[in-house]
């Protein structure tokens, strides 16, 4: 812990009662998505959610783009639609510095919320997803952004392979991520453990830039905003009431925001080996 205040130190789908199926307003994809004979991979899956919540875009949409591996197949896909002619006047409003330059680059004309205050549709992963359509995102160090602009929309549409499907938020073994300030984050962090005092196997850790050789002790990872990431990892998930849970970070002086997005996905769409599921939020607690 450093003590100075320093600014550059497989499961089964759980709800099979709620599979519904969409009549596809669109063409059909281009080229078949999975080789017929071979067991789809986890980016096949990926790429069949994106496609899949991709056919809930019009023309004339204000866009939500979001950030990662999964939303990456969705940029691709929107574009592709564009240059053929099949969405007309669509604008998209980029959750990333990242997904700004892709999204750019397979033709997405770009706004941001200045001009665009309510977005129509945002189509995003996730790095968790509970069975009351609780998240956790932000392991990929976009989470303000995203929540912002997820925040802003009519209709936030989750996609994911069935591996983010987990019965407990950060219970995967992997981080709940916090941004946090530079200013003090030392002591920022010491606050968010003090928080989880006493709840076992839990720890917080500063996020560093992935660095090969570096042992783990390189730079800390900037967001995009300027900004460090604090991960908070649990031993068996976040137990409690997550609202509770989540004002208690917000009320920490130096941080920013939480990578818990709590109540705000209108449906989830679950791609697994079996096929596609999708959980809308009106069917679940
Ligand atoms: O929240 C995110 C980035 O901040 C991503 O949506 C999340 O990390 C999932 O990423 P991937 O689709 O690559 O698994």
């Amino acid at each position: 812990m450093h003590a100075v205040c320093s600014q550059t130190p497989d499961m089964a789908i759980p709800f099979p009662h709620l599979l519904y199926s969409e009549t596809p307003p669109i063409p059909a994809p281009l080229a078949p998505l999975v080789e017929a004979t071979t067991a789809p991979t986890q980016d096949d899956l990926k790429r069949i959610a994106a496609h899949r919540a991709v056919e809930l875009v019009e023309s004339g949409m204000v866009l939500g783009l979001g950030t990662g591996s999964t939303a990456a197949h969705a940029l691709d896909r929107i574009g592709e639609l564009i240059r053929r002619g099949t969405l007309r006047d669509v604008v998209g409003i980029p959750t990333s510095k990242k997904t700004e330059a892709h999204a750019a680059a397979v033709g997405i004309p770009l706004s941001d919320l200045h001009a665009h205050s309510v977005v129509d549709l945002s189509i995003d992963g996730a790095d968790e997803v509970d069975p009351s359509l609780n998240l956790v995102k932000g392991r990929g160090g976009s989470l303000l952004r995203e929540k912002m602009i997820e925040g802003a929309s009519r209709r936030f549409v989750v996609i994911v392979d069935e591996s983010k499907m987990v019965p407990r938020i950060g219970g995967s073994g992997l981080a709940v991520p916090v941004e946090v300030i530079p200013f003090c984050w030392g002591h920022t962090l010491n606050r968010l453990r003090s928080l989880f005092d006493g709840e076992p196997g839990f720890d917080a850790k500063l996020r560093r830039a992935a660095t090969a050789g570096d042992g783990g002790q390189g730079d800390p990872f900037v967001t995009d905003n300027g900004n460090f990431i604090v991960d908070l990892y649990f031993e068996n998930g976040i137990h409690g009431d997550l609202d509770l849970i989540s004002d208690k970070i917000l009320r920490i002086t130096g941080v920013v925001e939480h990578g818990m997005f709590l109540g705000m996905a209108s449906s989830v769409i679950i791609a697994g080996e079996d096929g596609v599921t999708v959980v809308d939020k009106r069917e679940v607690r």
